[in-house]
């Protein structure tokens, strides 16, 4: 389990986020949403351990992310994949890029080996690339050079390099964005699918919907922290906080 406690952050003088506190369990789809500059990122970067925050406590399996050295962290770190708004994929194949996904892979160096016979060779494309790809409907892409890929081709390749890596918690950011709904449904299936895998999401969005579809529960972050975490069905049909209520409603216009 990710756990945040009490979590403040500040860049500068004011806290961008403050006193947040949210759990991810292995299993379950969590959806953060609010409106944009809420510190829905900084979140998803705490919960990475990419940033440490200002204040609070990040924990994964009660293991205190920052009261660990840093080989430790490094060690939790790599339990934790994230997808970002953009996709980011490098010069090469759809096949390549997924494979360095493969490389990193959590289970690194145990099975450094047999994962570095199958990645060198490379030839015929390792079986995890390929199930990942499945995953994301890109089986068939295995080849294509991947700045050929339309936008939202290219951010289903980066899901699926995620999966390669075998998170157990996946971190998405704004993942559907930019893409059209044939896309941003194709990628809402991948989410249900690594859920199913026994792997722990989290889906930062301003689209209320998108949580409302894929989500197990949800964080509504407005203003400062989370005015409410609860089951879907319970924030978007009986919220308890009244800034809740409104935020869904579309009465507290931001
Ligand atoms: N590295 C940084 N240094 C200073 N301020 C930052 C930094 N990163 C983010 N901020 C500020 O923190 C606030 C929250 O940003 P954040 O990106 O976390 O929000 P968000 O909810 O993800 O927004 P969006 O949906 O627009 O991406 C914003 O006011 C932003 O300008």
């Amino acid at each position: 389990m990710i756990r945040l406690s009490n979590v403040t952050h500040s860049y500068d003088a004011e806290p961008v986020v403050e006193g947040a506190s949210l759990s991810v369990e292995p299993g379950e789809v969590v959806g953060i949403i609010g409106p944009s500059g809420v510190g829905k990122t900084t979140l998803l970067r705490i919960m990475a351990l990419f940033l440490e925050p200002s204040e609070g406590e990040v924990e994964l399996d009660g293991e205190g992310a920052w009261r660990v050295d840093e080989a430790e962290r490094l060690a939790l770190r790599r339990r934790v994949g994230m997808v970002f708004q953009e996709a980011s994929l490098f010069d090469g194949t759809v096949a390549r890029n997924v494979e360095y996904g493969l490389r990193v892979r959590r289970s690194w160096p145990e099975r450094a080996r047999e994962q570095l016979r199958s990645v060198v060779r490379s030839s015929p494309t390792p079986p995890a690339v390929e199930e990942a790809l499945d995953v994301v409907g890109l089986r068939d892409k295995l080849d294509q050079e991947a700045d050929s890929l339309s936008g939202g081709e290219a951010q289903r390749v980066s899901f699926a390099r995620a999966l390669a890596y075998e998170p157990e918690f996946l971190l998405l950011d704004e993942p559907t964005s930019d893409l059209d709904p044939r896309n941003t449904g194709l990628i809402e299936e991948a989410i249900a699918a690594a859920r199913d895998r026994g792997i722990g999401v989290v889906v930062a969005t301003h689209d209320m919907h998108q949580a409302e579809r894929v989500a197990d529960r949800v964080g509504v972050l407005l203003g400062d922290g989370f005015t409410e975490v609860g089951p879907t069905e319970t924030i978007f049909e009986d919220p308890t906080d009244e800034r809740t209520r409104k935020f869904i409603s579309g009465e507290l216009v931001y």
